[in-house]
Parts: structure tokens; C-alpha cells; sequence
């Protein structure tokens, strides 16, 4: 843990040193005058080099590490059709590290559409349209490969494409079978939003490594600011308040609870976190904190509503040897396809395909690719509760994916278009299967990279190349939910029915404790994040988004923080 000068009070507690905590921070004590208090539940990950599975360039070790999760995370996903939470609730990873989901994601880095941020600003949302954002989005990236009118160069973020040095023959093909198509390939997906094929843009520096918010804006010059305290492994429980007005929280460490003060508190505790907490701390709506036993501070209906995700599904197509990633797992997500659904009503490129080299970190994971996507304007809402048998614990979180027919449509219909791409006779010279199906509960106990595991899926993957049918009678207890990918494209009430019960998320929760104009009664910030009906408390995550914008939300989180970081040093 790093710490500066000890400090009894501070100007600023932040709540969570994530994607948008780190950025607060550092913004907030370019200011010497401004100090702060970063409060992070999980360890302090200082030094690249001494965190190899952090800064890897395969992402997929760092989010599958137990020690940078919050334990006892669970999600359920469809909509079970009542307002209970379905009883089937999976796990789902949630940082709990300085740069939280920056430090553990699958550093995908990109904006969304303007017209996701034209659509805040037409909400009533001063500031945010995207002329508006933009402006923010260059100001927090360095990016390597563009300099023109939508790039920033000297921003603390770097972000970067990996060319053609990670594609393997699979990528090769599937791009092919895209030109041939007459799908176009974008020179930039953070460029003018077009539907296209692209390099994905990636969090990754020059010498290949990750770079979470932590090390990018909390450099070593950052920390030994005299303004700014770091206290890791502390975790927030709940905010204090006087006469309507945030005071301080209340923490622990190593067991020991205390009181902080500040002039003002800034909760950074991301979408899932920062909602439970202000349910503990009495504020969101009256009648479920009565069921919890929690006195109401402030009645605020919309905290926990609204919540959303990316709903997705995907294929696994079983690579030849020849088309496999080779030598240590490397970033296995170069290219991305945005395409418009065309329904009725939804934006232009509002949805997402990748094209994945390699399934995990292991030698089965390897053997198989992954052509993943998603619904990237998503509709369905779900919400997120306190369980009131203990409000302490983890929340009960109910995305309601598909509950809204558009995002099941648009899903199936992708479907139907990755078993045509995935099916082109193109590919046999790279694929020997397609499958429909995810990780298993199996599979999922190989995540985690350890010795046993590399044995054993050592051994699985040589056995699966030397004995033809082995793969066959393995993969469905391998791959969840597994079944006939083409003959599911062919049935579409059997698609839909199948779509309905695999479908996923990609870990972009947000919306939770949505931004509103005044006069909104189910807004919980003003466009400032201030918390409506409250003094001196704030939010800066991805719970203030109004509407999920087209793109993984990483950089959209990191950009809002920038933009509130302005306005709370201008107060
Ligand atoms: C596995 C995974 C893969 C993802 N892949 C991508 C991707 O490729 N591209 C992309 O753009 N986005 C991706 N995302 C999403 C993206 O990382 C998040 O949208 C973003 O990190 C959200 O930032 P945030 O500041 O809202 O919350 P977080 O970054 O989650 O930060 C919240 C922090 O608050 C801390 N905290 C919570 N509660 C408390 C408490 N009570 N006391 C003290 N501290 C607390 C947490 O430990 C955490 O560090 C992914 C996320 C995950 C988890």
C-alpha cells in the first residue's frame, strides 16, 4: 500500500480507486490546494513489473485471478419473466483493485457512437453531447497510431492498435470472408462510425503491456504529491451524513472501523458497488430500505433501476493447427465488425462482433476461436436490489437481459449472420467445426492459470488432435449450452428459444444511478453527478450513464470522470 503524509481530513474522500477513481484523483491534485482521500477495497498494484499477470497482453489471466475480484459476485442474466430475480444466478467478475476494471478488463478501448452522446444531451443532460465529450475523449488518450481531429496525443491513456503481428490464418480467413462480402475495413475504430471490420484500439502501451487507469494517471509523480492519500485494502461501508449533507464515510481495514471527513464525497465504487452503497448508507427507494431495515436519508426511487449490459452469445469454431495462436497467449481479440441491425429505431452499427483467436489462456483454449457478439445498443433494463436477509452482503443483481424483444431479435439475427460468415466453405481450410455453446462451469475451473491446469489441459488438447472423434463427445460437457449451430440458425423460433436461455453479458454493467435533467424522478445525479436531493455528495462511474453507449464502457467511464474531475475543481 502507498501512502502519502497522513491527513485527518481532506476536501475530497473518492470511493473506489477504479477506472474513474484513479482519473478523479489525479485530476483533482493537479490542484495542490485540493486534497484527497482514495479510498480502494482492493490491493494496491503499484509497478507493472511486479503485477506479470496485470500487465500481460493476454487480458484474459488477469480477470480470471480470484485475488482481483470481489468474491460471492453473482448476476442473473435473462429475464425470467416476474419481477423476482431469477434463483440461477451466475457468477460475475467485478474489480476490486486500484484501477479496477481498467487493471482486469479485456482492454478494449473505444468511444461509442455520437449519437450515444447526442442522445444524453438530447435527454436534457447539459454537457454531454458529443461535441461536448469529445473533446474529453482526446484529452485522456495517447494514442499511437492517429493524430488528427478525433485524436489526442499527450493524454496519460495510451491506446494503440497491434496490427497484423497478432492475427493468425483464422483472422486471415475471417476477413477475408468479410471483403468478399463487401464489408469494409475501417482504418480506425475510434475514426468516423461506419459499419466495417477494424483493428480493435487497445489500453496497451509500446512495449506491449496493459495499461489500467493505476498506472497511467497515479504515475510516481502522481503519488508522491503531497495533496493526494492512497489508502488501499480499505473498504467503504457507508457514507455519513449531517443535516443533508455528506460528511465523511465509514471504513475498515485490517477489521478496524473508522471515520473519515472531507468536504465532499465522490463515489467511484463502479455500477454494481456504488448503488449498494448508497442503499446502505439510507439513500435510493423508501420502501425496499424499509425491507432492509435501513432508515431512509433520502428517498430516491432510480437508484439500482435502469441497470444494463451488453447482451451477448457466440460461436466456437474448432481451428485447424495451422490457424491457432502460436507461442505465449497474446492479445486474441485483433479484429472487431460493427454492422446495423436496421431495425426499426435502433441507431446505425448498433451491433458488435469480434473475431477471437483463442479461447483462454490454456492449450484447449487454442484449439478454439470464438466469433462473439453482442447487442452494442442495448434496451432491456434490469435492477439491482440490497438482499434484505443482509443488506451487507453482496446485492442481488437482475439484469433482465432480452426482457426488451429488440435485443433478443438483434441477437438471434447476429447469430444468423456469424453461422453465415462461420459457415463460408472459405474457412475449411482454417475451421473443422462450429459449435454453439460458452465456458462451462468445467471449463471455468481452468481459468485460472496454474501448473495443474496447464498439465491437464496439455494433455486434453493432444488427446483431442490425435483422436478425431474425441472433440465430438467432449465438447458438450466442455462448452455450455452446446448445440448444432447451423441447425439453430435454420429454426428461428428454436434459435430465439436457445438465444433466450445462453444469453451472457461482456461485464459492462452501468446505468444504475442514472444522470437526469431536473424534474426527473428517477434521475439520481444531476448532469454534474451530483446526487439529487443531497449536499457534498457526488458519483463518477459507470453508474451515472443515462443510456448504454455502442461501445464497451471503459473508455466512456474514464472520459465521464475527466469531465466531472473538471467541474469538482471548479467548484
Ligand atoms: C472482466 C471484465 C472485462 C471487461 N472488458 C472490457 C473491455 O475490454 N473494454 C472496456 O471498455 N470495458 C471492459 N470492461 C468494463 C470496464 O472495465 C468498466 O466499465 C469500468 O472499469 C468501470 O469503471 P468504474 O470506475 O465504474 O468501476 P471500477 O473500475 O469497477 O472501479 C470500482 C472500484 O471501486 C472499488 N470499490 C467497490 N466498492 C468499494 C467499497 N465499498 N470500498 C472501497 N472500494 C470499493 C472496487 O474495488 C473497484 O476497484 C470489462 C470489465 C470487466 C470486469
Amino acid at each position: 500500500m502507498s501512502t502519502a503524509t497522513p491527513q485527518a481530513e481532506a476536501d475530497f474522500i473518492i470511493v473506489g480507486g477504479g477506472s474513474s477513481g484513479c482519473v478523479l484523483a489525479a485530476r483533482l491534485t493537479e490542484n495542490p490546494v485540493i486534497r484527497v482521500i482514495l479510498l480502494e477495497a482492493g490491493i494496491d498494484a503499484a509497478r507493472p513489473e511486479d503485477f506479470p499477470d496485470l500487465a500481460s497482453a493476454y487480458p484474459g489471466i488477469a480477470y480470471s485471478n480470484p485475488r482481483y475480484t470481489w468474491a460471492g459476485m453473482k448476476a442473473s442474466y435473462a429475464y425470467s419473466g416476474s419481477n423476482r430475480p431469477e434463483t440461477k444466478a451466475n457468477r460475475y467478475e467485478q474489480a476490486r483493485v486500484l484501477g479496477g476494471g481498467s487493471a482486469i478488463n479485456g482492454i478494449g478501448a473505444n468511444r461509442g457512437s455520437p449519437s450515444d452522446y447526442d442522445e444524453w444531451g438530447e435527454m436534457g443532460l447539459d454537457g454531454w453531447s458529443w461535441d461536448e465529450c469529445l473533446p474529453y475523449f482526446k484529452k485522456l488518450e495517447r494514442d499511437l497510431d492517429f493524430t488528427n481531429d478525433l485524436h489526442g496525443n499527450s493524454g496519460p491513456f495510451p491506446i494503440r492498435r497491434r496490427g497484423d503481428e497478432i492475427w493468425t490464418p483464422f483472422t486471415h480467413a475471417m476477413l477475408e470472408v468479410c471483403a468478399a462480402r463487401g464489408i469494409p475495413f475501417l482504418p480506425d475504430q475510434n475514426g468516423v462510425w461506419e459499419d466495417g471490420t477494424f483493428e480493435m484500439a487497445v489500453n496497451m502501451d509500446e512495449k506491449k503491456r496493459r495499461v489500467s487507469t493505476a498506472w497511467a494517471y497515479l504515475t510516481p509523480d502522481v503519488r508522491r504529491r503531497p495533496n493526494l492519500e492512497i489508502r488501499t485494502e480499505t473498504t467503504v461501508s457507508r457514507i455519513l451524513f449531517a443535516n443533508g449533507r455528506a460528511t465523511g464515510v465509514l471504513a475498515t481495514r485490517g477489521g478496524h472501523a473508522q471515520e473519515l471527513r472531507a468536504q465532499k464525497v465522490v463515489l467511484a465504487s463502479g455500477a454494481l458497488a456504488t448503488p449498494a452503497i448508497l442503499m446502505r448508507s439510507g439513500i435510493g427507494p423508501s420502501h425496499h430500505l424499509a425491507e432492509c431495515g435501513i432508515e431512509t436519508v433520502q428517498h430516491l426511487p432510480g437508484v439500482g433501476q435502469n441497470l444494463m449490459e451488453h447482451p451477448s452469445a457466440g460461436l466456437v469454431p474448432f481451428l485447424k493447427m495451422a490457424a491457432r495462436q502460436k507461442g505465449v497467449p497474446d492479445y486474441h481479440i485483433p479484429i472487431g465488425y460493427r454492422f446495423s441491425s436496421g431495425l426499426e429505431g435502433c441507431p446505425a452499427g448498433d451491433m458488435h462482433m469480434n473475431f477471437v483467436t483463442r479461447a483462454a489462456w490454456h492449450p484447449v483454449g487454442r484449439q478454439l476461436g470464438s466469433i462473439f457478439f453482442w447487442v452494442n445498443k442495448s434496451y432491456s433494463r434490469g435492477q439491482l436490489t440490497l438482499d434484505p436477509a443482509s443488506p451487507e452482503g453482496p446485492p442481488r443483481i437482475d439484469f433482465r437481459m432480452l426482457s426488451d424483444r429488440r435485443d433478443l431479435v438483434r441477437l438471434a439475427d447476429a447469430f444468423e449472420r456469424a453461422v453465415g460468415l462461420g459457415s463460408d466453405p472459405s474457412l475449411n481450410k482454417v475451421v473443422s467445426g462450429l459449435y454453439a455453446g460458452g465456458m462451462s462451469e468445467i471449463g471455468k475451473l481452468f481459468s485460472k492459470k496454474t501448473l495443474l491446469g496447464a498439465l491437464v489441459t496439455s494433455m486434453g488438447a493432444l488427446g483431442i488432435d490425435a483422436v478425431g472423434n474425441l472433440r465430438e463427445k467432449l465438447f458438450p460437457y466442455m462448452l455450455s449450452n452446446f448445440a448444432d449451430a447451423r441447425r439453430l440458425a435454420a429454426n428461428r423460433t428454436e434459435l430465439e428459444a436457445y438465444i433466450a436461455s445462453v444469453v451472457g453479458g461482456v461485464w459492462h454493467p452501468s446505468g444504475t444511478c442514472r444522470m437526469g435533467p431536473d424534474g426527473d424522478r428517477m434521475a439520481v445525479t444531476d448532469s454534474a453527478g451530483k446526487v439529487r436531493g443531497l449536499d457534498s455528495l457526488y458519483i463518477t462511474d459507470a453508474s451515472i450513464m443515462p443510456t448504454i453507449p455502442c461501445a464497451n464502457t471503459n473508455l466512456p467511464t474514464i472520459m465521464m470522470a475527466e469531465k466531472i474531475a473538471d467541474g469538482l475543481k471548479a467548484l
